[in-house]
């Protein structure tokens, strides 16, 4: 439930970067901002941002490489100082920005979880008190006493998001760290940011991961070159997002290619096929059955999970389902390769364009990592509205 007073409050919030892209730029350009003169040329990262996030409010935010949302993130937590418009703080902030942030090199991971609980205003018995959990969250061994400047990213990010759960913030911003930590980590993080929310927390995240963003948000605002292309619903946002890319993808890219996922070597959609069609899609009248079947690649050699989604082809979500909610378990076709067959008797949708889009998830469910897509069109006459019939009967 949001309060009145929101913890957060941006009112016209813009930034803008010198530009100085030699060493000679960048010193003309100390020069000028010691001089007090106006700079000549700047990079406008943030412009006109307007946002309240409320007490136990979770916001997503979303966008492209580039297009300002850490530096909105900074803005926040107060690292980086706006060049227009007004920012209103009113809780105990924890942000887990760049790795290693706030942390000393030289120091151990010990030394630094003091140096930053107490940067965060905890007293030194209150850290004591509370160090165990620290190490067990952070998990990483003896390493605690070595300096951090011989840690790999992901032990600083364990690190930092161990202190920042001992810390229970009332505002906890989070940029990309679920991207860092491996697998377990990552779903320890997951679970710990669904308690801080379940006990009236408030988060804001920034992610590259649609499936991290509506798992965790209920709002997200979409970043698109420094300035708000959306706010709302976590799920609407996303959706709009990723119909985005796939207007972008289509106009850019024609033909299938292999995915990003499928390239790095993690769990993808090898093979999607509509009533036996591939890539191109294929055609069916309404009411008939439709047949989805394909091959999720595993590299853990575990049998994956297959999420498929209906959605209108302007990227409006209809139906989604995944194969670990009806207990199924997809078949070895080799060591690293399932396959998942799935029928859908008499088919509802309304006569139109669709899109399936199938995901490939691990073991557990829990990580989404590919995406492949097939167009689907549903012919016939009705002039029902919407999207898939509802069986219904009319009664004297
Ligand atoms: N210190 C800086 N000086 C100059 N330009 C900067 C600075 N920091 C960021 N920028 C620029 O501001 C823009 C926004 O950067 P930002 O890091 O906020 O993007 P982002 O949305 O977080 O991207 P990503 O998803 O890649 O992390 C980029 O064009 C970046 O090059």
């Amino acid at each position: 439930m949001s309060s009145a007073i929101p913890l957060i409050r941006l009112r016209g919030v813009g930034k803008a970067y010198p530009l100085a892209d030699s060493p000679l730029g960048r010193l003309r350009t100390i020069v000028t901002l010691l001089l007090g003169r106006p700079l000549p040329a700047v990079f406008q990262a943030l412009s006109g941002i307007n946002l309240e996030v409320h007490r136990g409010e979770s916001l997503g935010l979303i966008g492209v490489n580039g297009a300002g949302k850490s530096t909105l993130l900074k803005t926040i937590a107060g690292v980086v100082r706006p060049s227009a418009g007004e920012i209103e703080i009113n809780g105990r902030v924890s942000a887990l920005l760049e790795l290693g942030a706030g942390f000393h090199p030289e120091y151990t991971g010990r030394q630094n979880v003091f140096l930053a609980a107490s940067l965060m205003g905890l007293s030194d018995a209150e850290i004591r008190a509370r160090l165990d959990d620290i190490l067990a969250f952070a998990d990483i061994g003896e390493h605690i006493d070595q300096p951090i400047k011989h840690y790999s990213s992901g032990m600083v990010v364990r690190l930092g998001f161990a202190v920042a759960t001992c810390v229970r913030p009332d505002i906890l911003i989070t940029d990309e760290v679920l991207a860092v930590g491996d697998e377990s980590f990552q779903r320890k993080c997951v679970s710990w940011m669904e308690a801080y929310l379940r006990g009236g927390g408030t988060l804001l995240l920034c992610s590259h991961s649609m499936f991290h963003i509506e798992k965790l948000c209920r709002k997200a605002v979409w970043i698109h070159d420094g300035q708000i292309e959306a706010y709302g619903d976590a799920s609407v946002v996303t959706r709009d997002y990723l119909a985005w890319h796939e207007r972008r993808l289509a106009a850019a890219r024609p033909g299938a290619q292999p995915s990003n996922a499928q390239a790095a070597g993690q769990h993808a959609v090898r093979k999607l096929s509509l009533n036996g069609c591939g890539a191109e899609g294929t055609e069916i009248g309404m009411g008939e059955t439709l047949t989805i079947s394909g091959v999720v690649f595993a590299p853990d050699g575990r049998p994956p999970v297959v999420a498929l989604g209906f959605l209108k082809a302007d990227g409006t979500p209809i139906y989604g389902l995944a194969s670990d909610m009806d207990g199924h378990v997809l078949s070895a076709i080799s060591t690293h390769e399932f396959v998942f067959n799935l029928s859908l008797p008499g088919l509802l949708l309304l006569p139109g364009h669709y899109i399936v889009r199938a995901h490939a998830l691990d073991a557990e469910g829990y990580r989404l990592f590919d995406e492949v897509v097939c167009p689907l069109v549903v012919k016939g006459d009705s002039r029902e509205m919407g999207v898939c019939r509802l069986p219904h009967q009319w009664h004297a």
